[in-house]
């Protein structure tokens, strides 16, 4: 009989339990053992939820507070010195401080970085290592939560994100991370004996990093470190996913490791090797039920793929979604509002648990009227999307077939646009502007929360916006900016606010996941062809452009990152469809200059971090993703100065294709880095403007002038003067207004001093 088991399950709760419990805490309206208790409850939901939907094998550990890679740093000790010394503050409350720092008496001890968690929208934070670091065993939740799940006598499977992993992904630096290990391994040995004396059987350790293109010496420490750890008491599953691993399977059958996990959804290929190489006496997991998207599955493919694995390895094969439901949203029973045939083809966590254990049933011949219902589900949705005339949009196909060259670019080189921008924008030297976003006021969010429940009115809600519009236009003015934005108000998120207005798109009224920490998101579902079905942005903008003499700059998402965060169908190459997107924005962008808007940004912050695990697929994925933005841009005349931003991107090693996407300007996040990551622009003699961030907009603290003079010097060495802006790392949305507006004035401020300084300087 094969297991049936789950990965991890999103621990936010089905209404965003965690988000609000956590937030109360911070506010001070809760304390920690009310928190505590809520985390508690919400751990026994989830772990009921899986249990009664048939899961045979729990995962324990994959509830975090924040984050579960910064638990795991904090469980070994790995804390930067900056942030030691707390006294005897609660390990809760130096958890909270790590992810989002803290001033004492004895300064600003800044947050650890966060960044991507693979190619998702998940973002962990960034462990930092030092000289000498050990990894003590210190406090560990994941053995409380072992304690916590064996009370009440649940059929536990630890998950522990791998040592390699773990590794990979923290900072050291200047110095080589795997003369580390050594002292880490001590570390896991001591967490896995423990895990083993609760007489835990199974532990799930994760090493997504297996889907890299690893080079030889992490390889050999693979095989180094499993050949050490396999020797303890407990049984390890190696769990890889989001793609192929890039060690040879036969290589990992000789290590003592008792199973494998394999993301089959990612990489169905993989399976051959599996069948043909994988040891029968261990444990062979295949993850079929997709953990990254929010489809149903087809049931009977997955059945007459596993019949022969079933027969041949009998309970050595086990089953699960292909990685942590972590990344989809936890409920579909909750959405009353989608439309009944959409609805039908999804699965959200709780339903995708449901589908594996029908397919897990059946292929033991034991399916249950549930099952049943599920399998004829599956069977329905899978003519049903067939045949459905919602996905096909022959308008949008003819539109993409009789695309041609000339589509994918500016009339004028940038040069030749550049002159004629100067002329007509009149901008001065070091233009200062923000990326679009001011404040999400608590006063925003309830009064957006008042129009969806239908207490207020359109008009109502309107009136509140254009005044928000007003106010903020107003201050940028006062601030003395020179490139003003709307603030987007209006905007819950900046990829959910675009869905409404696209055909072929649908959007979840919980659909929640966790981006970082306490805040979420709600992707988008893209589900057929797309088209904008009505102007998105004309009205605000045109608006907030009616509030003022200088240029407000049109706001609107780029294909890319519209992709990368919403859920999109899989019937299609999502390539194709990023320019199906990209020419409903292209329509926009028209639409915006026509309306008189000069200058125009097309966020693309997602374009990096969709670049594919395996860096060979690179070129492919690039090569697309700038051809798409050009397809929304290059309908600008060569008077509309067409801006993009990126946040959270190494730039080095895709620059080339951030200079083809030919945006007039760009504004970058690089204040953390210390105007590093502009080596790359520099090296590469990036051509067109660059608005390097001058301040760290995730934190509350006020940037010095003499910080923001030193960054914009450093910016002046490396990028020519005239070709440079001056604006803050990203969006305004997560800070308040106080430390807005302080930061801002000094912004202008220095930027004003060293355009004075500077002016002579420019012939
Ligand atoms: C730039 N980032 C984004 C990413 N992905 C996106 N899809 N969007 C992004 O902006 N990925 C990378 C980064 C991640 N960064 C962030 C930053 C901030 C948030 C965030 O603030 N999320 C909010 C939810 C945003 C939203 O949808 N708001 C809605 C609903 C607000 C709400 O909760 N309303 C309450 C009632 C409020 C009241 O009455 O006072 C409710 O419904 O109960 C809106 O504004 O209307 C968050 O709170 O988590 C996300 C990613
Ligand atoms: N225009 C968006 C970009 C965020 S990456 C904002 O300002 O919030
Ligand atoms: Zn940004």
């Amino acid at each position: 009989m094969a297991t049936l088991h789950n990965l991890g399950y999103p621990r936010i709760g089905e209404d965003r339990e965690l988000k609000r419990a956590i937030e109360k805490f911070w506010q001070g309206k809760i304390d920690e053992d009310e928190l505590k208790n809520i985390g508690q409850q919400l751990r026994r939901q989830n772990y009921q939820t899986q249990q009664s939907a048939g899961i045979d094998l729990l995962p324990v550990g994959d509830f975090a507070w924040y984050d579960h890679i910064l638990q795991l740093a904090l469980t070994f000790g790995a804390v930067p010195s900056r942030h030691r010394g707390s006294g005897n503050s609660s390990e809760l409350t130096k958890l909270f401080s790590l992810a989002r720092g803290h001033s004492d008496e004895q300064g600003n001890h800044a947050a650890l970085e966060m960044t991507k968690w693979f190619d998702t929208n998940y973002h962990y934070l960034v462990p930092e290592f030092e000289a000498e670091q050990q990894f003590e065993l210190g406090h560990s939740p994941l053995l409380e939560q072992i304690d916590e799940a064996n009370a009440q006598s649940l059929p536990v499977k630890a998950v522990l994100t791998g040592p390699l992993t773990f590794l990979y992904l923290g900072r050291f630096e200047g110095q080589q991370k795997l003369s580390l290990l050594p002292a880490l391994l001590k570390g896991y040995q001591q967490l896995l004996a423990k895990i083993a004396d609760k007489g835990i059987d199974w532990v799930q350790i994760d090493e997504p990093i297996l889907a890299l293109e690893l080079d030889p010496v992490w390889q050999q420490a693979f095989a180094d470190t499993y050949q050490q750890l396999g020797q303890n008491p407990v049984q390890l599953l190696l769990t890889s996913y989001f793609g192929s691993l890039s060690i040879p399977l036969s290589d990992i059958a000789q290590w003592p490791v008792s199973g494998i996990h394999l993301d089959l959804v990612r990489a169905p290929w993989q399976l051959e090797g599996a069948v043909n190489e994988w040891p029968t006496d261990k444990v062979l997991s295949l993850g079929v039920i997709d953990g990254r998207n929010i489809w149903r599955s087809d049931l009977d493919y997955w059945f007459d793929i596993l019949q022969p694995v079933n027969q041949v390895r009998g309970d050595r094969l086990w089953l699960a979604p292909s990685c942590s439901l972590l990344h989809v949203p936890v409920n579909l029973e909750r959405e009353g509002k989608l439309d009944a045939e959409l609805k039908n083809w999804l699965s959200f966590a709780k339903q995708k648990l449901s589908e594996l254990v029908a397919l897990g049933h059946q292929l033991d011949n034991e399916v249950s009227e549930k099952d049943r219902h599920y399998l004829s589900l599956s069977r329905q949705v899978v003519v049903s999307r067939n045949q459905s005339l919602r996905i096909n949009n022959p308008a949008v196909r003819a539109r993409v077939d009789g695309l041609t060259e000339d589509d994918f670019h500016r009339s004028s080189e940038y040069a030749e646009r550049a002159k004629i921008q100067r002329q007509s924008l009149k901008l001065p030297l070091l233009p200062t502007t923000t990326i679009g976003s001011f404040p999400q006021t608590s006063d925003i969010r309830a009064t957006r929360s008042a129009f969806v429940k239908g207490d207020i009115t359109q008009t109502e809600y309107d009136v509140f916006i254009a005044e928000q519009i007003d106010e903020v236009i107003q201050r940028q003015e006062q601030l003395g900016l020179d490139v003003l934005v709307h603030g987007e108000p209006e905007r819950n998120d900046m990829v959910e606010y675009f869905a409404p207005y696209l055909r072929g798109v649908e959007q979840t009224q919980y659909g929640w996941v966790q981006s970082y920490g306490t805040r979420c998101v709600k992707p988008p579902i893209i589900y057929g062809d797309v088209c904008r079905a009505e102007p998105m942005t004309i009205h605000w903008s045109t608006y907030a452009q009616s509030r003022s003499n200088k240029p407000v700059k049109g706001m609107l998402t780029g294909p890319q990152t519209i992709l990368g965060w919403s859920f999109v169908r899989s019937d299609i190459p999502r390539a194709d469809v990023a320019e199906q997107i990209a020419l409903a924005l292209r329509d926009e962008v028209d639409d915006l200059q026509k309306a008189g808007i000069s200058i125009i940004q097309i966020d693309e912050p997602a374009l990096r971090e969709g670049l594919p695990l395996k860096q060979s697929q690179w070129p492919e994925y690039l090569n697309r993703a700038v051809r798409a933005f050009r397809l929304c841009a290059s309908v600008a005349d060569d008077a509309t100065q067409i801006h993009t931003h990126m946040c959270y991107s190494q730039f080095n090693d895709i620059i080339a294709s951030i200079a083809q996407m030919d945006a007039d300007v760009i504004t970058i996040e690089t204040s953390r880095s210390a105007m590093k990551l502009l080596d790359a622009f520099q090296d590469f003699n990036y051509p067109n403007e660059i608005g390097p961030g001058v301040y760290d907009i995730h934190s509350p603290v006020v940037p010095s002038s003499q910080w923001i003079e030193k960054l914009l010097v450093l910016a002046s060495e490396k990028i020519p003067l005239e070709r440079l802006w001056v604006n803050p790392d990203c969006g305004l949305k997560t800070r308040d207004w106080p430390e807005t507006l302080a930061a801002l004035q000094v912004m202008v401020d220095v930027a004003r001093k060293l355009r004075d300084k500077f002016k002579n300087t420019i012939n």
